[in-house]
Order: C-alpha cells, then sequence, then structure tokens
C-alpha cells in the first residue's frame, strides 16, 4: 500500500499551479523525508551541509540581493531573491516551520 503522504515530483509540479512557494515547500519536505542521492536540497539536511551551511547561503544570497538592488539590476534581484527564498524555506523545513508560520506572522501585523 501507498504512503499518502508521500508526495512525488509529478505531484509537486501539478502544485505549482495552485501555489509556487507551496509547491516548492512540499518539494523541500519531500527531499528531506527521501533523501534522494543527487539533490541538491536533500545535502543540506544531511551531515555533507548541514544548517550551517543554509545559515551561510543565506548570507551570501543577502548581500548579492542587497548589491543587484544597489545596480538597480531587476533580473539580478529576482535570481538573487528567488535563491534567497529557496534556502528561507528550507530554514523553515529544518525548524519544523512552514510557510504558514510566515503567513500567520504578516498578518498580524495587519
Ligand atoms: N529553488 C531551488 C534552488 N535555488 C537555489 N538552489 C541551489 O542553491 C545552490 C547555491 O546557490 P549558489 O548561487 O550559491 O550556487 P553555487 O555557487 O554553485 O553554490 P554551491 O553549490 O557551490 O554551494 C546552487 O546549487 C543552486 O542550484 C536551488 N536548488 C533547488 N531548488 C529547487 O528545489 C527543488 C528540489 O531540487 P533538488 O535540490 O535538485 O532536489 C526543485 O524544485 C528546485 O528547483
Amino acid at each position: 500500500m501507498s504512503d499518502p503522504d508521500a508526495s512525488t515530483d509529478a505531484e509537486a509540479d501539478a502544485d505549482l499551479d495552485a501555489d509556487t512557494i507551496d509547491a516548492l515547500f512540499g518539494t523541500i519536505e519531500q527531499r528531506k523525508r527521501d533523501l534522494p542521492e543527487d539533490s541538491y536540497t536533500a545535502s543540506l539536511f544531511t551531515h555533507e551541509k548541514g544548517e550551517n551551511a543554509v545559515l551561510e547561503k543565506l548570507g551570501e544570497e543577502s548581500t548579492e540581493l542587497i548589491l543587484a538592488a544597489k545596480d538597480d539590476d531587476r533580473e539580478e534581484l529576482a535570481a538573487e531573491s528567488a535563491d534567497f527564498l529557496y534556502h528561507l524555506l528550507v530554514l523553515l523545513s529544518m525548524k519544523g516551520m512552514s510557510p504558514d508560520d510566515l503567513r500567520e506572522e504578516l498578518e498580524a501585523r495587519f
């Protein structure tokens, strides 16, 4: 019997239409669970890289996105923001959190 909680790549792709951030987070959770060998995301959840590597990436990506903003380079700013957001989602997953925690925090400020 198949595990109803086990999402596949196909399911994650199908979710892209609904909400890209939630779909990406679902893929990150799947990589955390299954640890496929060829996955960069999975490597972040192992001793190969780990939490310190994610925190280091967040520092690097935030510097790069600031430089892109200072250069008025919108394409680069979008790319660096995406790198930052991806690593932020990995960090939330590592801490047992999800994009819903972010939504709740933002909504509480309205
Ligand atoms: N959105 C991302 C994503 N954004 C950034 N990265 C990776 O983050 C890494 C660090 O980015 P850098 O710009 O610093 O690149 P780098 O200098 O080569 O860094 P290093 O790999 O040397 O540390 C790169 O290897 C990027 O590929 C991502 N890796 C994966 N995803 C998504 O995560 C999901 C799972 O993918 P897998 O990780 O392949 O399973 C898929 O939906 C992917 O699209």
